[in-house]
């Protein structure tokens, strides 16, 4: 290893530092495998309910005091080892002026799709003004959470794409698809407006202390690998090459990629997460032993018996623990359901723990 008492970015002196998770995302060796969820602030958690209630979605990624809140619910309720900032992968979107509201039991819906070269145009950069919000909670996230670390986030550009070219959820992502194969400039640059703009909002949150960032490419996996290579991939390199200079962790994530996993952590990503259709041991073998993994209990397991659960749990840290990589971080392999048993996620977080401790 290099000398560590360089100058490092601030992000590496944090308080969070020593963390299990960042420890984990560095291939250090940690007292027990660090857990958090993707969702796991939100709509299962009755508390959520309560300090939601009557403020629209977007609204309340507005409210600094709120976020923090609403993001610290988790970490006191589950004792989880790291908090994700609560916001959505459109925030950044509607920060530079596109009309998108986010429907509930629908997802995001934009107004006015973005469909031809003359609708680029609306994509423009973002600035950190265009979100004070963001720096704002962050900082108050940061100070209130001491050594527990906080995740930034961000909606990867093929992801975004696919909300906006549709104009809201899609289950084949016909006319994203159409773009990308019928008129592949137009795309590119659609995706590289979308890199910039997805940057700038991972730099806000690292820049106010967020000590590690996740890009969520959700829906990518409805790509073959050599469409991911060519349209895709170009951006979400971009996306990442834009960060490395602050040396936090960069997490990769989408759903059903088990075909994508190599080339996703060789876009840039430190840790590679992984849904539960591959397991720990054979992600690692695509990925490489350079990259952390995170993953992968199928969420729907959390609504069988609690003997099941933990059989389930032990299976993924087993085949974690048979990796010539020491990186894991115990997450599900997608994010948490509304309808789930907020105890059920608490039990797991300890039994990962205590089967976890060395
Ligand atoms: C695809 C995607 C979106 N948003 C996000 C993704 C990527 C993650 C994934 O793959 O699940 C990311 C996201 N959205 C939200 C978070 C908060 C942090 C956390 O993970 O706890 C995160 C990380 C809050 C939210 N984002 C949303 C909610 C629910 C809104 C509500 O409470 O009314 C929350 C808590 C809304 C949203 N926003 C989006 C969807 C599909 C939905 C759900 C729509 C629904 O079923 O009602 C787009």
């Amino acid at each position: 290893m290099s000398e560590t008492t360089a100058a490092q970015p601030a992000a590496h002196r944090s308080a969070a530092y020593d963390s299990a998770f960042l420890r984990a995302c560095r291939h250090e060796p940690v007292p027990h495998t660090p857990v958090w969820f993707m969702r796991q602030a939100g709509r299962s958690l009755p508390e959520y309910h309560k300090v939601r209630e009557g403020i629209p979605m977007l609204d309340s990624c507005m409210r600094p005091e709120l976020v923090k809140e609403i993001t610290l619910q988790p970490v006191r309720r589950h004792k989880v080892d790291a908090a994700i900032f609560f916001s959505d992968i459109v925030v950044p979107l509607k920060a530079i002026g596109i009309d998108v509201d986010i429907k509930a039991g629908i997802g995001p819906v934009i107004a006015d799709p973005i469909r031809t070269r003359a609708d680029l145009q609306r994509l423009r950069p973002l600035e950190p003004d265009d979100v004070p919000y963001v720096t704002e909670a962050v900082g108050l996230l940061v100070d209130e959470l001491g050594s527990t670390p906080l995740i930034g986030f961000a909606g990867a550009p093929f992801t975004l794409a696919s909300y906006l070219i549709e104009g809201g959820p899609s289950k084949n992502h016909e006319r994203t698809k159409a773009m990308m194969y019928g008129e592949p400039e137009l795309w590119a640059e659609l995706v590289d407006r979308l890199a910039v703009i997805t940057s700038a909002f991972l730099k806000v949150q690292i820049e106010a202390g967020a000590s590690a960032v996740q890009l969520f490419d959700s829906w990518v996996g409805s790509l073959a690998p050599d469409d991911y290579r060519r349209s895709v991939m170009p951006a979400s390199t971009k996306v990442f090459e834009s960060v490395a200079e602050y040396g936090v962790p960069r997490i990769h994530f989408g759903v059903g990629t088990g075909e994508l996993l190599g080339l996703m952590g060789k876009a840039g990503a430190d840790v590679v997460g992984v849904d539960w259709r591959v397991p720990l041991d054979v992600a690692s073998s695509r990925v490489g032993a350079d990259k952390a993994l995170q993953g992968n209990l199928d969420p729907a397991v959390l609504f069988g018996p609690t003997k099941v659960v933990e059989t389930k749990a032990r299976e993924v840290l087993h085949a974690a623990s048979s990796l010539s990589t020491s990186g894991h971080i115990f997450n599900l392999g997608h994010g948490v359901l509304p309808s789930m048993d907020p105890d059920a996620l608490s039990r797991l977080v300890a039994f990962v723990h205590e089967a976890s401790a060395r």
